[in-house]
């Protein structure tokens, strides 16, 4: 019989998370019935998402949500040979049951030479985030300008990257200078500190006077209520976090987007990639193809042992992450 590790929510976040919101339990598995696997988790998400959607979804007790990359250790159904990779959405254990209804195996033409923790990030949901948000929600076009916020990010970082293969100038702000100095190394054309400008209203302006076409939003807030103004006529803006809200326990006030929207025409919508499903194989195709050209970069923050994944999922939150944020467990 195997125990399972498992982090439960024991007390809903109050404002930014803390370690004691945590608490990590044994589970003990029972054994396989037939059709059934047994699944070890190798790499565990950590997202920003796991803040909102838990106040949403979730009750004191929960497992905590999320996804992983895991190998199949024990089968009892010949379609899933042992020692296959899958990602699954099963939350933050080391071990699982499944009938293998629930998993995406990872393409069998997954090179030796990537990480298989791509598949959580930019091969995965996350790179699928800029992909739709680009070319569904913003409709990009060559020769335009696109601005990206929480760019080093793992949507972020993606987002640019994919903005300078599609022919648009590219402007980021993250958080730390070498986060900007890696910006700059992936080939964003502009990128600025938005922590230590001393106005975010001159930064936007300088780095690119004539405004932006597309703005793909990662951040909301203030951020977004000021970018709102360096909008061109009929900009276009993808809604697609709002971090700086997250951990808010009083709603952010204004200002309002009302007249920027009117003057400029602009158009405003938000998305779940998840939505966006019918893009997804075409997407992952297309992101592992410019990964393997070198034209899509990925830099992973890897924490170790799934006993730190609260540690994890609160560095994130607080910008500790360069890239995608993962566990190995
Ligand atoms: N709509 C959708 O379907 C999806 C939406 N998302 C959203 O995309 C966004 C980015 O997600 P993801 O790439 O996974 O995460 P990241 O890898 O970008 O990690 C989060 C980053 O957010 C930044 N951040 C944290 N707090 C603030 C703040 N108050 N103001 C500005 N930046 C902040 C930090 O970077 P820094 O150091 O720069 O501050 C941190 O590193 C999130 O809002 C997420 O909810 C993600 C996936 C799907
Ligand atoms: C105001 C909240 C904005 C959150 C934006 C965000 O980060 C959305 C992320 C979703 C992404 O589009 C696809 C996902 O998988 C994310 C949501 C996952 C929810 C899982 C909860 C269900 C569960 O496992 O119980």
């Amino acid at each position: 019989m195997v125990t399972a590790k498992v982090w439960v929510l024991k007390k809903h976040f109050e404002g930014f998370p803390k370690p004691s919101d945590f608490e990590m339990k044994q589970v003990a598995l029972a054994n396989l019935k037939d059709g059934e696997l047994l699944l070890e988790s190798v790499f565990l998400s950590v997202d920003p998402y796991m803040r909102p959607y838990s106040k949403r979804d979730m009750k004191e007790g929960d497992v905590m949500i999320g996804t992983q990359v895991a190998r199949i250790v024990e089968s009892k159904n010949p379609a899933f040979a042992v020692g296959t990779f899958a990602v699954a959405n099963r939350g933050w254990r080391t071990h699982f049951i499944s009938d293998g209804k629930d998993l995406s195996l990872l393409p069998a033409s997954w090179p030796e030479s990537l990480p298989k923790s791509l598949a959580l990030g930019t091969v995965g949901m996350p790179g699928l985030t800029a992909y739709v948000g680009l070319f569904e929600i913003c409709k990009m076009k060559p020769g335009e300008t696109v601005l990206v916020n929480a760019a080093a990010g793992a949507v972020g970082s993606v987002v640019g990257q994919l903005a300078k293969i599609g022919g648009c100038k590219v402007v980021g702000c993250a958080g730390s200078d070498s986060k900007v100095a890696y910006l700059k190394s992936i080939g964003f054309d502009e990128a600025f500190n938005y922590k230590t400008v001393t106005s975010l209203d001159e930064a936007l302006r300088k780095a690119s006077p004539d405004g932006y076409d597309c703005f793909f939003d990662n951040v909301g807030g203030e951020f977004a209520s000021i970018a709102i103004n360096h909008m061109k006529k009929y900009g276009r803006i993808a809604v697609c976090g709002a971090i700086s809200q997250y951990n808010d326990s009083v709603p952010q006030k204004g200002p309002y987007i009302q007249i920027p929207m009117i003057f400029n025409e602009l158009s405003m919508k938000g998305f779940i990639v998840t939505s966006w499903n019918n893009r997804r194989e075409e997407g992952v195709k297309a992101l592992l193809k410019w990964v393997l050209e070198g034209k899509l970069k990925y830099h992973e923050q890897v924490t170790e042992r799934f006993e730190n994944m609260p540690a994890a999922f609160i560095g994130m939150l607080k910008g500790e992450n360069l890239g995608k944020a993962v566990v190995k467990a």
